[in-house]
């Protein structure tokens, strides 16, 4: 993976950081990278997940998704951390990007036009959560497993489950004598897409897992105690830095479809690992080059509260561009449209510093198994290295859990702290009578 934060730096950027500040910062750096190092020659609780690449048993993820590897497609049935990851491999790396659908939310319509379009015959069922108790994934299992019942798939013959030692999910797993694997100890979601929690859909439709993995231990291998010579941690340090000066705002954008997903893979790992203590970049998501016809007024001319985030491989598969029979179009003659977007890509990267406005740059080789393990581990050793900067508990998620909770209550007609908040909350209808 190659960093450049040329065009961040405060000398063509506001918000922007001074050489000196970065000189200074890479002592902290230093500091902070004997702490994760320690944290993971411990197996420490959150540090544990930068030791995923050696400790993930690839064997085991195959010999369980054995039985279900002729399947055509896959239907995970997770969310957040339990979703993210292997929706961004398989959007980066499945030969048909329809192979993999994600149920990842409790719309009812959503959720039933899913399971409509499904050949079930054909696809495997993923379902992963780490506690086993996540109501959206629980509820979206049982609908999933009637739907299968109701054409007359035998679902215990299509499925794999990943989860913890207990909770509902292990216990209906056990109950129906399922094809099990464990989630990583130590790891939280967010952090576990290189384990058995992201690995199983592409195992499952013949992505180079061990790839993976490689690419993985590759930007594990890559981690030094200087800034200047590790790509994972001069993001990190560079996007502290920039939070530190106003840039509130990360907006992440990717210049490649496949790496749409990416992006939501990104705002998981940020915000819920970040946004603590009244601090955290917001992520915003993007992509290249169609967000530059959008959102690109606002980053170059909006508040100076953002950085832009710029990804892409520097190597793709190409399409010509068939010759134009109008003059006006002569420019595009003999291009393609790799080529297009790669002008596209150095043009608005270049166009931010010339608004004194900052973006980084995050380039992998290609779009192929090794680089996007590559990417993935080197996104979370950035997230943690932030998160050692700004000293807030990485990877913990207490504002999330409080809605969690607050949902199980409302379902079951509890009372408690929460649903007192939800009942007390304050409210000003308009456009109801009852408010006036
Ligand atoms: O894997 P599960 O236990 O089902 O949790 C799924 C998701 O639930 C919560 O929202 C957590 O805050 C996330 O970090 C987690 O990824």
């Amino acid at each position: 993976m190659h960093v450049d934060i040329g065009a961040a730096l405060a000398s063509v950027a506001d918000p922007g950081v001074e050489r000196a500040t970065l000189d200074d910062l890479d002592e902290r750096v230093a500091a902070a990278h004997d702490r994760i190092e320690r944290g993971r020659d411990d197996d420490e609780f959150g540090y544990a997940s930068l030791n995923l690449p050696e400790a993930t048993d690839a064997d085991a993820i195959r010999d369980a998704v054995a039985p279900v590897a002729d399947a055509e497609s896959v239907i995970t049935v997770g969310i957040g951390g339990s979703a993210l990851g292997a929706k961004t491999i398989t959007e980066a790396l499945a030969e048909d990007p329809d192979s993999h659908v994600v149920l990842d939310n409790v719309d009812p319509e959503h959720v039933r036009r899913t399971l409509d379009g499904l050949s079930l015959e054909e696809t495997a069922i993923n379902v992963v959560s780490r506690s086993g108790t996540t109501a959206e994934t629980l509820a979206n299992f049982l609908v999933v497993r009637e739907a299968y019942e109701d054409r007359g798939v035998d679902w215990t013959e299509r499925i794999v489950v990943t989860t913890g030692e207990s909770g509902p999910l292990r216990a209906l797993a056990d109950q129906h004598d399922l094809p099990t694997l464990p989630v990583p100890e130590g790891v939280p979601g967010r952090f576990s897409a290189l384990s058995a929690v992201g690995l199983v859909p592409p195992a499952i439709l013949g992505i180079d897992i061990e790839g993976l993995l490689a690419g993985g231990q590759k930007a594990a291998n890559d981690l030094a105690p200087s800034l200047y010579d590790s790509p994972a941690y001069a993001y990190g340090a560079m996007a502290y830095a920039l939070e530190e000066e106003g840039a509130q705002v990360n907006a992440v954008m990717p210049y490649a479809e496949r790496l749409e997903s990416f992006g939501e893979w990104f705002a998981q790992l940020w915000a819920e690992s970040l946004g603590k203590d009244g601090r955290g970049q917001t992520p915003a998501r993007a992509l290249g080059a169609t967000d530059q016809h959008s959102q690109l007024q606002l980053y170059r001319a909006g508040h100076r509260d953002k950085v832009v985030t710029f990804v892409r491989p520097r190597e793709r598969a190409d399409v010509a561009i068939p010759d134009p029979d109008h003059e006006d179009l002569s420019y595009l003659a003999g291009t393609d449209l790799g080529g297009l977007i790669d002008a596209e890509y150095e043009a608005t990267v270049a166009s931010l510093p010339a608004a004194d406005r900052p973006a980084l740059e995050v380039e992998i080789d290609r779009l192929d198994a090794e680089s996007v393990g590559e990417l993935l581990y080197a996104m979370e050793a950035a997230c943690v290295l932030v998160g050692e900067l700004a000293e807030v508990e990485t990877f913990t998620q207490p504002a999330v859990e409080w809605g969690k909770n607050a949902t199980r209550a409302l379902i079951r007609g509890e009372e408690t702290e929460e649903t007192a908040v939800i009942d007390d909350r304050e409210r000003l209808r308009i456009g109801e009578t009852e408010s006036l």
